[in-house]
């Protein structure tokens, strides 16, 4: 679904991966060994060398908009561009969406000032998804998050990427996560990806 070919930003060396629909990469290393780059390079949001193909289409054939629309970054800290939560959502999210990640039904009411690091972690997830990503670009997606509400972030990826045959690469310091959660296992170290697993 998707491959990333001789991807190189900076010094970092060469990056070469693959993936499957449905599948879930994980990617672990040190602060600063890269692994946001690396995510900002695939997303094209960074100077970068070499190619990204969805579904067998290079990077180099979409708009940037509309790679960016399907190869999708979700940053540690989202940004939010206006006021009220909602007016960043295309769609209607359903209740149960909500209620799932922890969230009052009425938070999209709400002004984006008063949401906690969680909550605006756990609702720029669910912005991420109202727009149908074919891959997600996952930066420590639970950082902000207790056990508990990133179990519950992790199954309703889980069932986005089945239902959707999407694809994540996800990254996380959290090793038992990396373990649980991706079919491949790498590490960022020394300006490389290593395999892992
Ligand atoms: N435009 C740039 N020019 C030079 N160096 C940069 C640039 N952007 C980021 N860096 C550096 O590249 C390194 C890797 O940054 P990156 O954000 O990818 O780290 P990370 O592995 O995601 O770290 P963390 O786990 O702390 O989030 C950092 O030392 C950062 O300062």
């Amino acid at each position: 679904m998707l491959r990333v070919q001789g991807l190189k930003f900076l010094d970092w060396e060469e990056i070469e991966l693959e993936m499957a629909a449905g599948e879930i990469v994980a990617i672990q290393g040190q602060s600063g060994s890269g692994k946001s780059l690396l995510l900002r390079a695939v997303a094209d949001l960074i100077p970068r060398e070499g190619e990204a193909f969805l579904e067998g289409v290079a990077c180099s054939e979409f708009s940037p908009t509309d790679w960016r629309r399907s190869v999708c970054f979700l940053s540690a800290e989202a940004l939010w561009w206006v006021d009220r939560v909602g007016d960043h959502f295309d769609k209607t999210v359903p209740e149960e969406r909500l209620q799932r990640l922890g969230l009052a039904s009425d938070c999209l009411d709400w002004e984006v000032s008063r949401l906690s690091m969680g909550e605006r972690q756990r609702l720029g997830l669910l912005r991420m998804l109202d727009r149908e990503p074919r891959v997600l670009l996952l930066d420590e997606p639970t950082s902000n998050l207790d056990s508990e509400t990133s179990v519950a972030v992790e199954a309703l990826l889980l069932e986005y990427l089945e239902e959707n045959q999407a694809a994540a690469i996800w990254v996380t310091h959290d090793d038992s996560q990396a373990r649980r959660l991706g079919s491949k296992v790498y590490r960022m170290a020394g300006k490389k990806l290593e395999v892992v697993t």
